[in-house]
């Protein structure tokens, strides 16, 4: 188990959080002098930025926004008197992609892996009714132990540089928000659910870890405050009547009051909202609610102008209007686990999320999509710092469950995106990451990975580890593109009717298929980048889904323009969207909006 709590952060009867977004001091530290020199006590000559942010497209020097190295944090915190006697944590969404924190001069914790929340237990450090420094040291580096993975190089004049192995920008930072957070000694660690439908009704097993003995009491509320069961342990079962079920698109929830008591006293109390529901895949089939569901939508990226990889709470509210309009039921949370608030909003909004750890560029090369359809072998997973990769895998993975578990939205894991799967050594690797989630998940839901284009029939050596099979294809793009696709269609054809040949009974879906396009481009007749040619692309592809009953999901790359490490092959980003990066559709939007609102509702 993790030894801090991935509730997130909530004020009660019993708790307090405080955001601590807003401008703060920053400054590279490109010399690694700011442990030597003391930055840890205050920084000596810096900016200020925003937090949540990415702090790369501020700034107008190539320098700063290509920088990779050590870069430092600065926040003076309040800490109110009337919090001394409870625990006192510095909580962050996430740190990009590492951090050691500091306050008031002493170390209170670091963290790896950037796209998950940490804390930091700074009870013992902190002073009450005083100002507190709070300094924390970000690294973006990239390397083969950490995901996701890439390498950094040094150029000529001495400045590193973070070359990825994965196709989007290496934004990095504060990216999250960061919340100071008090609770009782005797708190709420956890909270896991798990569902099962019985006729009208239903049952929600529970359990409760917290960090004392006092009795714990759990209330389940339905959405007009009626309380629809009750029950007292920290295990149990609540037994709802005429349950009212969460289904696609179709958001029900219930508000789980859970309380640490001591006779009338309430030591802590803490609320979640939950969805009653159910996932599970039989044969080819998707079942929610043991209802088939084809999942319609996207590959996305929390990826924006201005604040880069930064949460922006407006943009997804934007986003989300527009899966709404556009007909779509689904995403991925391609390629590292996203904020919270997304994940909640799709809980209010009926979204089925497969959420996917940022195991992402386990195949060595800087220009993963061309190599990836070359049968390139690169002996990712026959390195001796595997095991180590292997090491921060797992425990991302742990973390992203811990976190993302009680999400009815979430309905997968995605455990890898495109690794090299071809390979003998990939496969022990990849039966500890679908164990560990096994073990994990109390939900048992389904596990997948995003098998990259050389994975086919008889050359990939993992998919038998997928409970639904993903594929990442393009055909009529990086294959046979151009006046080629009637070759591209049959090459498509093909491969599908080698995975029904193998019959491998599970569903498939397509987790990434999808043109660049630019939205000033209109050529007819069409050609490739020019918005007719995308539709072509779409409506070849479609097609050829629609004529096999196995493919049970379709998530178009990418659900809008976003940024990439800039190349011969991308221009100004990937631009494979179907809206803009300003979230403003591409022509072929409302095609794929009569695709999506005119598909039959079950399959
Ligand atoms: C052939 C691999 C395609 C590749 N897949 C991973 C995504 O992160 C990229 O953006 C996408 C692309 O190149 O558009």
């Amino acid at each position: 188990m993790l030894d801090y709590s991935m509730l997130y952060p909530e004020s009660t009867v019993s708790r307090r959080a405080v955001s601590m977004d807003g401008m703060w001091n920053f400054q590279l530290d490109e010399k690694e002098e700011g442990i030597a020199s003391g930055w840890t006590e205050g920084l000596p000559s810096p900016d200020s930025i925003p937090v949540p942010a990415s702090f790369q497209d501020f700034y107008t020097e190539k320098d700063i926004r290509e920088y990779a190295g050590d870069f430092w944090y600065e926040k003076d915190m309040f800490i109110p008197g009337e919090w001394e006697g409870k625990k006192v944590f510095v909580r962050f969404g996430c740190a990009t992609h590492r951090a050691e924190v500091f306050v008031n001069g002493v170390k209170v914790t670091e963290h790896l892996g950037g796209f998950l929340p940490f804390s930091a237990d700074v009870t013992d450090v902190v002073r009450y009714n005083a100002q507190n420094k709070l300094v924390v040291k970000v690294n973006n580096e990239l390397s083969v132990t950490n995901i996701p993975c890439g390498t950094t190089i040094t150029l000529s004049n001495g400045k590193k540089m973070a070359k990825p192995y994965f196709d989007f920008f290496n934004y990095s930072g504060l990216q999250r928000s960061v919340y100071l957070t008090a609770v009782p000694q005797e708190y709420i660690f956890d909270i896991t659910t798990d569902y099962e439908l019985c006729g009208e009704d239903a049952k929600v097993s529970y359990r409760i870890d917290t960090t004392g003995e006092h009795t714990v009491l759990v209330t389940l509320c339905d959405a007009e405050g009626n309380v629809a069961a009750s029950a007292q342990g920290k295990e149990g079962v609540l037994d709802v009547k005429n349950a009212h079920l969460w289904e696609v698109r179709n958001a029900y929830l219930y508000s789980m009051m859970v309380q640490i008591t001591d006779g009338a006293e309430v030591i802590d109390e803490y609320r979640q909202e939950i969805g009653i529901r159910t996932v599970e895949v039989k044969d080819t089939s998707i079942l929610l609610n043991g209802k088939p569901v084809y999942l319609k939508g996207f590959g996305k990226h929390e990826d924006s102008d201005i604040i880069g990889r930064g949460f922006n709470i407006g943009v997804m509210k934007r986003d989300f209007e527009l899966m709404k309009w556009i007909g779509a039921n689904s995403f991925r949370t391609s390629h590292y686990p996203y904020s919270e608030e997304i994940y909640q909003m799709a809980d209010r909004e009926g979204f089925l999320i497969i959420d996917e750890v940022p195991a992402v560029g386990l195949f060595e090369s800087l220009m993963n999509f061309m190599e990836a359809s070359t049968g390139k072998q690169t002996a990712f997973f026959e390195k001796e710092t595997t095991p180590e990769l292997l090491k921060s895998h797992l425990h991302a993975l742990e973390e992203m469950i811990a976190r993302d578990k009680n999400h009815p939205s979430v309905i997968a894991w995605s455990l890898l995106n495109e690794p090299e799967s071809t390979s003998d050594a990939a496969v022990p690797y990849f039966k500890e990451v679908f164990d560990k989630a096994h073990e994990l998940d109390v939900q048992k839901r389904p596990r997948t990975f995003a098998l990259v284009m050389n994975a086919v029939p008889g050359t990939c050596k993992c998919h038998q580890f997928s409970d639904i099979v993903a594929l990442n294809r393009y055909y009529g793009w990086y294959v046979k593109g151009g006046h080629e696709m009637m070759d591209a269609r049959e090459m498509l054809i093909k491969e599908l009717e080698g995975w029904k040949a193998m019959n491998v009974n599970k569903p498939f879906i397509f987790t990434e298929y999808g043109a660049d396009t630019l939205a000033s481009e209109h050529k007819l007749p069409s050609v490739m980048w020019s918005q007719e040619y995308q539709e072509e692309y779409l409506k070849m592809t479609h097609d050829v889904f629609d004529s096999f009953d196995f493919v049970k999901g379709e998530q178009v790359w990418n659900f809008a323009d976003f940024q990439t490490t800039e190349g011969i092959m991308r221009v100004n980003g990937n631009k494979k969207g179907i809206f803009t990066r300003q979230r403003q559709p591409k022509d072929v939007a409302y095609k794929l909006k009569q695709r999506w609102e005119s598909l039959p509702v079950d399959f």
